[in-house]
């Protein structure tokens, strides 16, 4: 999407970027909504870790193929309309999660939720590309992705803070978490019914303006953005399916936390990316220098898995280097794939990392939840994680290779990315 040359007025752009951010921060909170109710769903209703592991999995498994379709279809219908639709695809989702007598119920709920939110988070940025053409669109996304973490991070706190919630079970935190979601789908209806104004008055795009998708146009992609490609899957796979669905549980049965806690330690990484993100995108921009950021943070996530099942050092140490690396490595990477790729081809860039990123998150979900099961995996044999923890462990350390080739290759400078592209 290309901002016409008059550009809305600034007052405006802000609150947009504050209501699409406060949509996102819902987004964030139900998707990560699973990992504090993991143990309340395997002692109250009978789930194995495969089945929690599916609950997440299946949110990016209809992505596999939906996020390219979805990418057009914003560039069709807009940002705001599409950022609108898919909030209302996404509360269904919640409360059919919530409300679902049974798994296969909650398994559909959660498989609905996927397929509105990953569209939904291409048209916040397509959202922030409209508002903020000019020098702060990196500082804007950032700050958005940030209250996203922000999302993620009060649902990990929500054993605490709502600790009366969850002593009734696991019904009720999914039912505040469609609840979230409701206020998600208020903020982007806010956002479109203002979004019209400048886009009557021909300040915005109004939409229809699709650029073909055509496959040959994935040749002309250099290099360097396969080995981005391939560390994006890596490297997100590792983070999602770990700290989102698995690690509260691991803390509880491995390291012996209870489950405010363990919730309280996982929210600290979301809690740091809050503010870290858009501070790091700030200072890869101003130094010009990103490869070398997406190694160093691509290399403290084998690191903290290694701390994590080799020592008994504090929690805090893999604590602090998972959340600089959740905080690095996203503020870099997406950045440096605009300078990877002609910014004519950048969603279908963006499009083609997220259908692989999906896959990849989805089968690391079930390959860490059947690893569990098979090992027999609980607080009673808490070795029963170390098959998982070396399919982490190994997983992160090939996406630290390819940061490293990146690095080598390609990603010395900004110009020097560019030729190479
Ligand atoms: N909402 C959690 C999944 C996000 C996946 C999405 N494709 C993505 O990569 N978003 C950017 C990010 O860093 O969250």
């Amino acid at each position: 999407m290309t901002a016409a040359s008059a550009q809305p007025p600034r007052g405006l752009a802000w609150l947009i970027g504050a209501l699409v951010a406060a949509s996102q921060f819902g987004n964030y909170y139900v998707y990560d909504s699973i990992g504090p109710v993991a143990d309340l769903l395997q002692q109250q209703r009978g789930f194995s870790d495969s089945q929690v592991g599916l609950l997440n999995a299946i949110y990016s498994l209809p992505n596999v193929v939906l996020i390219l379709v979805g990418g057009v279809l914003v560039d069709r219908f807009g940002a705001a309309r599409m950022t609108l639709w898919t909030s209302l695809v996404c509360l269904a989702g919640a409360l059919l999660t919530a409300f679902s007598p049974d798994f296969f119920g909650m398994a559909a709920g959660r498989l609905l939720f996927g397929i509105g939110a990953e569209t939904f988070s291409i048209a916040t940025l397509a959202a922030i590309a409209d508002y903020f053409g000019g020098s702060s669109l990196a500082l804007a996304m950032g700050l958005a992705l940030g209250i996203g973490r922000l999302g993620s991070a009060s649902a990990d706190m929500s054993p605490t803070w709502f600790a009366g919630t969850y002593a009734r079970g696991w019904q009720p935190p999914l039912v505040l978490a469609a609840g979230v979601a409701a206020t998600s789908l208020g903020a982007a209806a806010v956002y479109w019914w203002l979004d019209r104004g400048p886009r009557r008055a021909g300040l915005l795009p109004t939409g229809n303006s699709a650029e073909k998708f055509v496959w040959r146009d994935l040749l002309h992609f250099g290099r360097a953005y396969w080995y981005l490609l391939v560390l994006c899957v890596l490297w997100y796979s590792v983070i999602l399916a770990f700290r989102s669905t698995f690690s509260i549980k691991y803390f509880q049965h491995v390291h012996g936390l209870d489950l405010a806690t363990a919730g309280e330690m996982n929210s600290y990484v979301f809690l740091a990316a809050v503010f870290a993100t858009p501070a790091f995108g700030w200072l890869c921009d101003r130094l010009q220098r990103y490869a070398p950021f997406l190694a160093f943070g691509t290399l403290l996530l084998p690191v903290a898995l290694a701390v994590l099942a080799l020592t008994h050092w504090s929690l805090w140490i893999s604590t602090a280097l998972i959340g600089i690396s959740y905080s690095l490595v996203p503020a870099v990477m997406w950045p440096l794939a605009s300078r990877l790729v002609a910014p004519s081809r950048f969603g279908t860039a963006i499009g083609l990392m997220w259908v692989i990123q999906n896959a990849g998150i989805s089968g690391a979900n079930l390959v860490a939840g059947w690893l569990n099961d098979r090992a027999v995996a609980s607080a009673a044999n808490p070795a029963g994680y170390d098959g998982m923890m070396v399919f982490f462990g190994t997983a992160s350390t090939l996406g630290l290779v390819c940061a490293l080739v990146l690095w080598a290759t390609a990603g010395r400078r900004h110009h020097e990315l560019k030729a190479s592209a």
